[in-house]
C-alpha cells in the first residue's frame, strides 16, 4: 500500500470552550506502530477516541483506507459501515480489560463472538479458532469455558487482545494496554503484543504515558502537551535526542526516576 491507512488533518475536539485537542495532523502507515505520549490531561485519550470513531470531533478530517480501495472520511460512512469497521477491520484494546470483554461469558465465547460478528456460523470451527487464539495469547486451552471474572489481570488483558485480533484487523487502537497491570505482568503482555503486532503486520495507534512502552512497541512517536502536538518523529530519535523542551523534560524525568 502506498498510501496511509489512516490520515488525520487539522483535528480539533472541544469540550465547550475548553480545548481537548487541536491542530492535530498525522498519518499512520500500514504495519506501523505510532505512540501518542504526554502527561495526564494532555489530550491523548481525546485524540484516540476521536480517531477511533468513539468520540465526535469538533472539526478536521479523519480518513481511513478501506479494504475496497475507498478512502473516506469516517463522518461520511454510514452508521452500519462504521460499526462493521469497528467489529472487523479495527480493534480497540482498553486499559481496563473489563471494558473490552464480556466478563460473564466464557473466554471462548469472548473470542468466538467476534467471529460470529463477521459471519462465521460453524460452531466447531469457531471453537477451534478460539482455542488456537487462546494459545497464541498463552492461555491454556482447558480454560476456554472459564469466564474472565475468574482470570488474573494479565490473563484478562491477553484475552482482550485475542478477542481483538481474531478477526485479523488491520488497525488497532490501544489505550494504556499495560497501564493497569502489575509491573511483573506488564513485561509479558508487552512482549506478547510486540510479537503479535509484528507477526500480523498490524498498524497500531497506542496511547501511553510510559516512554518505555513507547520505546518497546512503536516506530514513531507523537508528543502532546495541552492538547497540541509539540514533537513528532522516529521513536528512537525523539527519545535519544528530544528537540522540544517539553519532550526533554519528559525524557529527563524518566531518567531521574
Ligand atoms: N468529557 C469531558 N468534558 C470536559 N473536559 C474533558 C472531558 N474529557 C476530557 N476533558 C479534558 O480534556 C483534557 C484532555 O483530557 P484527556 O483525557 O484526553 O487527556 P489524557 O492525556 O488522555 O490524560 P490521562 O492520561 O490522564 O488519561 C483534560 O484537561 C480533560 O480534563
Amino acid at each position: 500500500m502506498t498510501s496511509p491507512i489512516l490520515s488525520v488533518r487539522d483535528l480539533e475536539r472541544r469540550y465547550g470552550d475548553f480545548i481537548g485537542c487541536t491542530d492535530i495532523s498525522f498519518d499512520v502507515w500500514p504495519g506501523e506502530v505510532v505512540a501518542i505520549v504526554g502527561e495526564s490531561g494532555s489530550g491523548k485519550t481525546t485524540l484516540l477516541n476521536c480517531i477511533s470513531g468513539r468520540l465526535d470531533r469538533s472539526s478536521g478530517s479523519i480518513r481511513y483506507n478501506m479494504r475496497d480501495g475507498r478512502f473516506p472520511d469516517l463522518a461520511d460512512l454510514s452508521e452500519a459501515e462504521r460499526r462493521f469497521l469497528m467489529r472487523t477491520d479495527w480493534g480497540f484494546v482498553h486499559q481496563n480489560p473489563a471494558d473490552g470483554l464480556r466478563m460473564r461469558v466464557s473466554a471462548g465465547a469472548n473470542v468466538g463472538e467476534r467471529l460470529m460478528a463477521i459471519g462465521d456460523r460453524h460452531y466447531g470451527e469457531i471453537r477451534h479458532t478460539a482455542t488456537e487464539w487462546l494459545g497464541r495469547v498463552e492461555i491454556a486451552g482447558d480454560r476456554i469455558d472459564d469466564k474472565p471474572v475468574a482470570f488474573s489481570g494479565g490473563m484478562r488483558q491477553r484475552l482482550q487482545i485475542a478477542r481483538n485480533l481474531v478477526t485479523r484487523p488491520r488497525l488497532i487502537f490501544m489505550d494504556e494496554p499495560t497501564g493497569g497491570l502489575d509491573v511483573s505482568v506488564q513485561a509479558r503482555v508487552l512482549d506478547l503484543l510486540r510479537g503479535l503486532v509484528s507477526d500480523l503486520g498490524l498498524a497500531v495507534v497506542i496511547v501511553t504515558h510510559d516512554l518505555a512502552v513507547a520505546r518497546l512497541l512503536s516506530q514513531r512517536m507523537i508528543v502532546m502537551k495541552s492538547g497540541r502536538i509539540v514533537e513528532t518523529g522516529l521513536t528512537d530519535r525523539v527519545l535519544d535526542d528530544p528537540h522540544h523542551p517539553y519532550t526533554q523534560l519528559l525524557v529527563a524525568s524518566i531518567l531521574e526516576s
